[in-house]
């Protein structure tokens, strides 16, 4: 299986509860190119575990759209997102355990990961002990999931969420409860999968460390794509609807009802905020030219 791209346009999620609705994604547009890795980092509340349960089908967005490689996932049903689930889109849920039977073998619990997509007319199913292999776990297909130390139990979830060999895996926090040694084996492992299948990845994370080595670590903050850091580089993003969020730590400077004016200088485009020398670029806003 190719690496699937995703792409979210206006993503809007309310959740309704008796105290009242809360919007937890507020218009989110994002693009991941097949094969991508991507962090989602932010802080907490800002709706990340809503984006990553969306990308999975777990719940349906209350506007906009997601699309998982030509699925359209608000306008598939249920049995049809369930089979997606077993096969095309691996999710390792928040908590090595949540994924995993305890008291079975890691060959059993990679074979019950598979049943669905043996099942599938034309999906070729990787050897269990293969897929031991890409997540560093090699030999260990008879050992019982409660025989292994934390950073292997986190892996043999991996082996769980890539054994039907899913275009797309979605991974939630596989490394918060993780020391430095178990959290590099964590992400040698994803990297593996990664390059051996060009796996689509796409991590929530606290650790801002994780966003840097995956390359791509998008910011959701308050419901809405914030920030993105690419190879080292912070970009601010523009939105579908034209919004810019600038990053808190400059927030200050340009507080709200702030006018700019824009500016076209050689092509390039600045925003120069009214009055004063204080201006952004269009390099920092993701090179905005004609
Ligand atoms: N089932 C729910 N019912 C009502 N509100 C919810 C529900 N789940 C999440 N929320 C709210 O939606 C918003 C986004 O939550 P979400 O869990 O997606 O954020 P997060 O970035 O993943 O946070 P964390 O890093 O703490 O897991 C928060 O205000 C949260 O309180």
């Amino acid at each position: 299986m190719n690496g699937l791209a995703v792409a979210c346009r206006r993503v809007v999620h309310i959740y309704r509860a008796e105290a009242g609705d809360v919007v937890a994604l507020a218009g989110v547009d994002l693009s991941i190119g097949p094969g991508e890795t991507l962090a989602l980092v932010g802080p907490s509340g800002s709706g990340k575990s809503t984006l990553i349960a969306l990308l999975a089908g777990l719940m349906r967005p209350s506007a906009g759209r997601v699309n998982i490689g030509t699925y359209d996932m608000g306008k598939l049903s249920d049995g049809e997102i369930a089979r997606l689930r077993g096969t095309e889109i691996g999710v390792v849920l928040q908590g090595a355990a949540r994924n995993l039977l305890p008291y079975a073998t890691l060959h059993r619990n990679i074979w019950l990961a598979q049943r669905r997509a043996a099942r599938t007319e034309g999906i070729k199913l990787d050897d269990p002990d293969r897929i031991l292999d890409l997540v560093g776990l090699p030999g260990l297909g008879r050992s019982r999931i409660e025989e292994l130390a934390p950073g292997a139990r986190q892996r043999a979830a991996l082996a769980v969420g890539i054994a039907a060999g899913p275009g797309l895996l979605l991974v939630d926090e596989p490394t918060s409860q993780l020391d430095t040694a178990g959290r590099d084996e964590v992400l040698e492992a994803l990297e593996t999968v990664n390059q051996e299948r060009n796996t689509t990845i796409v991590v929530v994370t606290h650790d801002g460390d994780v966003g840097t080595r995956l390359g791509r670590a998008v910011t959701i903050r308050d419901g809405r794509v914030g920030a993105e850091g690419r190879d080292g580089q912070d970009f601010a993003v523009v939105a579908g609807d034209g919004t810019v969020q600038l990053p808190p730590e400059v927030l200050g400077d340009f507080p709200p009802g702030t006018l700019f004016t824009v500016e076209h200088i050689d092509g390039a485009v600045t925003l120069v905020a009214g009055g004063s020398d204080r201006s952004l670029a269009a390099d920092h806003l993701g090179h905005v030219q004609n």
